[in-house]
């Protein structure tokens, strides 16, 4: 309740509101169960679609009896059924794919999600091109690429509207850091760069009210690696789905809000960025201010002290890997 009593105070004035559909693709999962209750208590939320290729009216007519204004459909893999979903909306989350067991990393994830990811961002692309669409799918510093390339192959991609859900990254550090000082973690806003997986997620304590932890290797280590704590106590029966249905809530209300015109809105984010292409990497989450265009800014990473400097080389070689992997699978295996 606090989360819905939180979005409610923070949803942009009603003089602002307009007519906001939101498709889940994936809606009947572990993630898209909790995630679309979210969504329904989110007065910026006008129509809510929810997609699975199993389960969605189920979970649709459960929700829909909850008393906000909201209308609520369920979709199934019926020929028209993914299509019908996505006409119109404003907001695409995807949290459609399988997530890891013990012992894998995201990347072990590709050759199943790749897949699913290419097949709904083709149907995306062909419904609501002009949609924001946030990827939450695993391994998400491939499946943005993937979703970017086949946007390209159908001459729709506009790079301000595609975002890698990061949010949980961002949400886990302020949270350790709330733990290890004692704080509320409301005051702890840490910067997290690069992308979502690893070494990749690259915290930057130096820019916070506490610079002594960039030096902490096991906070570095546990935000880097807070999915695997995770993944470890589930054991085996998936990864977070919870705190990643309130991180994709949080993603999409700020869409929401910046789209209906509120200045100011900041969200980490993995998108296409300018970045660090010079090093041949085309997509990096850093702060990203949301405007009705949806990405409006994109924020450098900053001033970085020496470890941050270590961190970000690493998360360099990775990172390029994997987006160069995401695009080679849509130019080798383009959708039927
Ligand atoms: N970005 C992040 O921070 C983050 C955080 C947690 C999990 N994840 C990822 O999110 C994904 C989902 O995790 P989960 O725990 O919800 O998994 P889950 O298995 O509980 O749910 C996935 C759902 O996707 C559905 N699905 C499969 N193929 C589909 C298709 N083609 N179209 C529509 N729906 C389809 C399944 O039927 C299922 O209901 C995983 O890849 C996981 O790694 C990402
Ligand atoms: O760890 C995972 O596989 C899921 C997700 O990416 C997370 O960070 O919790």
């Amino acid at each position: 309740m606090f989360m819905a009593s939180r979005i409610q105070s923070r949803a942009f004035s009603a003089s602002a509101r307009q007519l906001s559909k939101v498709t889940v693709l994936g809606a009947a999962g572990g993630i898209g169960q909790p995630l679309s209750l979210l969504l329904k208590l989110n007065p910026l939320v006008t129509e809510l679609a929810l997609y699975d290729i199993r389960g969605g009216p189920g979970v649709a007519a459960d929700i829909s009896h909850i008393n906000t204004k909201s209308s609520v459909k369920g979709y199934d893999p019926t020929p028209t059924g993914l299509s019908s979903a996505l006409k119109d909306a404003k907001v695409v989350l995807i949290p459609a794919g399988v997530p890891r067991k013990p012992g894998m990393t995201r990347d072990d994830l590709f050759n199943t999600n790749a897949s699913i990811v290419r097949d709904l961002a083709k149907a995306c692309a062909e419904s609501c091109p002009e949609a924001n669409i946030l990827v939450i799918s695993n391994p998400v510093n491939s499946t943005v690429p993937i979703v970017a390339e086949m946007f390209k192959a159908r001459g729709v991609y506009n790079p301000k509207r595609l975002f890698g859900v990061t949010t949980l990254d961002v949400v886990r550090a302020s949270r350790f850091v709330s733990e290890v000082k004692g704080t509320d973690p409301v005051d702890e806003n840490i910067t997290v760069v690069g992308g979502h997986s690893g070494v990749t997620i690259v915290p930057l304590f130096s820019q916070s009210s506490h610079p002594d932890l960039s030096s902490d290797a096991a906070i570095i280590q546990r935000v880097q690696f807070g999915g695997d704590e995770v993944v470890k106590a589930k054991d085996g029966a998936g990864s977070a789905t919870l705190s990643m249905a309130m991180a994709g809530a949080r993603m999409a209300n700020s869409v929401l809000r910046a789209a209906g015109g509120e200045k100011g809105v900041v969200e980490p984010t993995f998108v296409d960025s300018p970045l660090y292409k010079d090093q041949g990497i085309e997509f990096f989450s850093s702060k990203v201010e949301l405007g009705p265009e949806g990405v409006s800014k994109i924020h450098p990473v900053g001033a970085v002290d020496a470890v941050e400097e270590k961190l970000l080389e690493a998360c360099f070689g990775d990172l390029k890997k994997n987006i160069d992997k995401g695009k080679a699978f849509v130019a080798q295996n383009p959708a039927k």
